[in-house]
């Protein structure tokens, strides 16, 4: 795959409902999370697992020794093609204080995901290290609820790992399924859910608690424009709350409505850092000079006019070079 095609699915449309909207400002406190040179390394087995893998990150054949028990229990096995690594995440630091709100932008595949994984603690880094202040009761919208049980059992998990007591589940309860517009599927196992529903119900379990870091990702390009109103406003309630907020979309329309600030990441490396409108317009270019010639970059065009100094802020440019497709 080429990178022009492994950007295909990102949105440079503005939706109507985030037309010139812009995150509001809020308060920013002390720092509440500092990312020190994180590394996050997947292992992958086999040769389809590895092909997968490759089309954004890193990757190298792993540099193991099998065991001696080891070799004598695959001597006997078919070969299904070696251990690799992908190295997803290479070396990103940076400081994010109460009452931001920070999206993640990058191409299918840079290392979004994993990056907002491993700050919710759902991945252990292979290197480097995520601090972070107040209560560490991230559930990030990727932890992983239980597909085989109920969306009502699923409330009741979520809810104590994010550290509510049963009492206050049972208060929230019909609030997190009316947020999540499931209805009567709450009381069906999550596997029989849509991607869009079990999406939407894991950020309204997500948010219920008022967390100190709210994580974010994909859920909002799931629900329709009530949903996503419904969002906005929980999302501004943690931010006036000193919480904050981390975003990772695919449309850059809602980047641009609910961030204060945004991190370009590409091939696991931080390209860009700084306010949301400077490193939005920079991927924007980037993402349309990806384009394949005779393919009208039109969708793009029309939020391309939206620069202006909000706070006078500089963008931090980390090594661009990354971007072009080092
Ligand atoms: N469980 C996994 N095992 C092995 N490799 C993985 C795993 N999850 C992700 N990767 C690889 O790590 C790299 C980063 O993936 P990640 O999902 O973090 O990217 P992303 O920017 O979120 O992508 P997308 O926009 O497509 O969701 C990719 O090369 C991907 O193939």
């Amino acid at each position: 795959m080429t990178e022009a095609d492994a950007h295909m699915d990102f949105d440079l449309e503005l939706e109507p409902d985030d037309l010139d909207e812009e995150a509001p400002e809020a308060p920013i406190g002390d720092p509440c999370l500092v990312v020190d040179d994180l590394h996050v390394v997947y292992r992958v087995v086999g040769s389809r697992a590895r092909k997968e893998a490759e089309k954004g990150a890193e990757v190298r054949e792993a540099q193991t020794k099998p065991s001696f028990v080891k070799r004598l229990v695959t001597a006997s096995r078919q070969h299904t093609g070696g251990v690799s690594e992908v190295h997803a995440v290479r070396g990103i630091s940076f400081t994010v204080r109460h009452g931001e709100s920070v999206g993640i932008v990058g191409i299918n595949g840079s290392g979004k995901s994993t990056l907002l994984r491993a700050i919710a603690g759902l991945m252990p880094p292979s290197s480097g290290s995520v601090h972070v202040s107040g209560e560490p009761s991230l559930l990030g919208v990727n932890a992983a609820l239980m597909p085989q049980l109920t969306g009502e059992r699923n409330i009741m998990i979520g809810g104590l790992a994010l550290g509510l007591t049963p009492k206050q589940v049972e208060e929230r309860f019909d609030e997190v399924v009316e947020f999540a517009g499931i209805g009567d599927f709450v009381y069906l196992p999550m596997r029989t859910y849509s991607s869009g529903m079990a999406a939407r119900l894991r950020f309204a379990i997500s948010s219920s608690a008022s967390p100190d870091i709210l994580m974010i990702d994909e859920a909002l390009a799931t629900g329709d424009a009530a949903f996503k109103a419904r969002s906005k406003a929980r999302i501004e309630d943690v931010r006036q709350n000193a919480g904050t907020v981390f975003l990772v979309s695919h449309s850059i329309s809602t980047v641009e409505a609910m961030c204060t600030r945004v991190l370009w990441v590409h091939q696991g490396k931080l390209v860009m850092d700084g306010p949301t409108h400077e490193v939005a317009e920079r991927y924007k270019d980037y993402v349309r000079s990806l384009r394949p010639v005779g393919r009208k970059g039109g969708k793009g065009g029309k939020g391309g006019g939206r620069a202006g100094g909000r706070n006078g802020k500089g963008a931090r440019k980390v090594g661009v070079g990354g971007a072009t497709g080092s």
